[in-house]
């Protein structure tokens, strides 16, 4: 083993003279950076740089001159322990730590005067703890703070003028704090402030500053401005012929409309859309099916016509079919009803929506307006939609979804809309953001479809229970979407991600329970661990991460649209909660101890 000696030493004496409850496998035989419970070392094994040791039953205060000889560390865990004393002010020495968790413990006394020694903190986590005294002004040095949660301690005097370009997430609730908000943090929603003196909500709340999403991670945020280019292309590859037999496509729609009981699946068996039946009832030549660029080449509509088809379901707008091609390729084809427009109006906000091209928007592939039909070409993803991992039933095909893959679908999902959010000038709206309409990209990244529809469709068809859930409040009354109420829909979804549980459900008592309200009941005082998904809770180390996007969740689904950050702002805090991971220096040998379940949660 290459581990430097000092830190083996460190840690042996750290654990030696620290009582604790449970015993850690921290035998002098094994290298530590293999076996030892809760430490991660650099990628040449040389240095420790993590140290995470929740609920191990630490009591007494830390010892001394043990953790603050481990100069390279990043991050330290010691929460859900009994540690009390005051803060580790020998931690100073600790120049690279980046993520400090020491929540729901025993300390008391005040803050470190400095924090400006620890530059590169990213996290700081201090709440549920019996710290006093005034919150430090130094913390405005921490350029790189992300989130702040000084929370349930008993902190006193006023909160100091912080000026935290970075920070996205900050909890001062339930200490004695008093005064006024300062202007710099204005931007919070009030929830931050709750449980202090009454002066700190009196101020209104301003809106977030725009957080500038760099252009390398909208990949297609080029294509913006070329739309009219890549439709006039689609158009030309339509030509009369295709367009001739593209009526005859709509005919097999109606041929499966016959065999299909409103709503219920029903099944067509091959050949019920040969071409040459359509065809002949086809009438109509001047419509067309319209192809995106790069779509042709992938299926014709003769293949279409020629493929089997089943039923998938009728969502918000219409019914969905899957039609399986000759080479067993498939595609989902999307009937719409209700469509409120024209036929100028539907091919412009085709074409916004047919030159996404985003590795976390699902492509329209082709779509086809007449009077009397509309319809959309998506491929088909055989994995099904998120919410069918979720809540489908269990068993055969089903496995619980872990952790590691639930952030990939909020990451790739959140991504996907922010992308949404800048075309057309900033003003496109998704309007349907629900887990039904996520899939999972071949990197299993979420994968957002269904967009861009409300604005061309009626507003007068009731919700569907189902939808109803993810609906914001405003939505409700205006029958109008908006960005901010993608957010919410989106905050939805996390919720779901986070509990297991579907957006609406019901009881044994029948009685019927929103997502959103139950959350809130659950977390009124204090976060805990009983909102999770069971399933989640098998994995260790995560609590802080599942605890962060919670955060994120609840700021997403607040009330008032204007108290919610904007989509890139989501965007960028889920990314950061999995650099809690990636900063981790985590090769995927770490990465993948995170994810294996154990027995037993070690302490939650
Ligand atoms: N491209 C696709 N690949 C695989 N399954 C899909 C695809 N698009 C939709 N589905 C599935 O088909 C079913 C019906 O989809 P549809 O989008 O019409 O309704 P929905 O998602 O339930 O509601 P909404 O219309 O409000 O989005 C859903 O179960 C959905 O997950």
């Amino acid at each position: 083993e290459t581990l430097a000696q000092n830190d083996k030493q460190a840690l042996l004496d750290f654990m030696s003279n620290f009582p604790h409850l449970r015993s850690l496998n921290w035998n002098e035989q094994f290298p530590v950076c293999k076996n030892w419970t809760g430490i991660t070392c650099s990628e040449d094994g040389s240095r420790v740089i993590s140290v995470r040791l929740p609920g191990v039953g630490f009591h007494g205060p830390i010892p001394q001159n043990t953790l603050s000889r481990l100069a390279a560390l990043q991050i330290l865990s010691l929460r859900s322990n009994a540690i009390n004393g005051s803060f580790p002010l020998d931690l100073g020495n600790l120049k690279n730590l980046t993520f400090l968790y020491l929540q729901y413990n025993n300390f008391s006394g005040p803050l470190p005067l400095d924090f400006s020694v620890w530059r590169n903190l990213t996290v700081v986590n201090l709440s549920s703890n019996g710290f006093n005294g005034s919150i430090p002004p130094s913390f405005s040095s921490l350029n790189q703070l992300s989130a702040l949660n000084l929370a349930n301690n008993s902190l006193s005097g006023e909160v100091p003028d912080l000026h935290l370009p970075n920070l996205q997430v900050l909890n001062l609730s339930y200490n004695n704090l008093v005064g006024n908000v300062p202007k710099s943090l204005q931007r919070f929603p009030k929830s931050v402030f709750f449980g202090n003196n009454e002066s700190l909500l009196d101020y209104t709340v301003t809106n977030y500053p725009v957080v500038l999403v760099p252009n390398e991670k909208i990949p297609n945020s080029k294509n913006v401005g070329r739309l009219s280019e890549r439709a006039l292309l689609g158009i030309v590859i339509a030509v009369s012929v295709l367009g001739l037999v593209g009526f005859g496509f709509l005919l097999f729609v109606c041929l499966l409309r016959r065999k299909t009981v409103d709503g219920f699946p029903g099944k067509l068996e091959k050949g019920d859309m040969s071409p040459e039946k359509a065809i002949s009832r086809s009438q109509d030549a001047s419509n067309k099916l319209v192809f995106f660029e790069g779509c042709n080449s992938a299926f014709d509509l003769e293949d279409l016509l020629r493929a089997s088809a089943e039923v998938l379901g009728k969502g918000t707008y219409g019914m969905a079919y899957k039609a399986i091609l000759e080479d067993a390729s498939m595609v989902v084809v999307k009937r719409l009803k209700d469509v409120n427009v024209g036929k100028k109006e539907f091919e412009q906000q085709m074409d916004v929506i047919g030159n996404i091209k985003h590795e976390n928007v699902i492509e329209l592939r082709a779509y086809y307006y007449s009077k009397d039909e509309k319809l959309m070409v998506y491929d088909y993803y055989s994995q099904g939609s998120v919410a069918s991992m979720l809540h489908g039933k269990r068993g055969e095909n089903r496995t619980p979804l872990d952790w590691e893959t639930r952030l990939k679908i909020a990451i790739g999902a959140a991504r996907g809309i922010t992308c949404i959010h800048t075309e057309s000038g900033g003003k496109l709206v998704h309007g349907n953001v629900k887990s039904s309409n996520i899939f999972l990209n071949p990197q299993k990244y979420g994968c957002v479809s269904d967009l861009g529809l409300s604005p061309i469709m009626s507003a007068l068809a009731p919700p569907i229970a189902r939808a109803a859930g993810y609906r914001a409040p405003e939505v409700t009354d205006t029958r109008k979407a908006m960005q901010p109420s993608d957010v919410y829909s989106f905050g939805v979804i996390l919720l779901e991600l986070l509990t297991g549980k579907s957006p609406v459900h019901t009881t044994n008592g029948d009685e019927v329970i929103h997502l959103v309200r139950w959350v809130h009941s659950v977390v009124r005082e204090e976060w805990t661990a009983e909102v999770f998904d069971i399933q989640l809770l098998r994995y260790p180390n995560i609590e802080e991460e599942l605890v962060e996007m919670l955060q994120i969740a609840m700021s997403c689904v607040v009330r008032i649209p204007d108290q919610r950050p904007r989509m890139s702002e989501v965007m960028k805090m889920i990314e950061n909660v999995r650099a809690t991971d990636l900063t981790n220096g985590a090769t995927s040998e770490a990465k993948s101890e995170n994810s294996t379940p154990i027995p037993s949660s070690p302490g939650t």
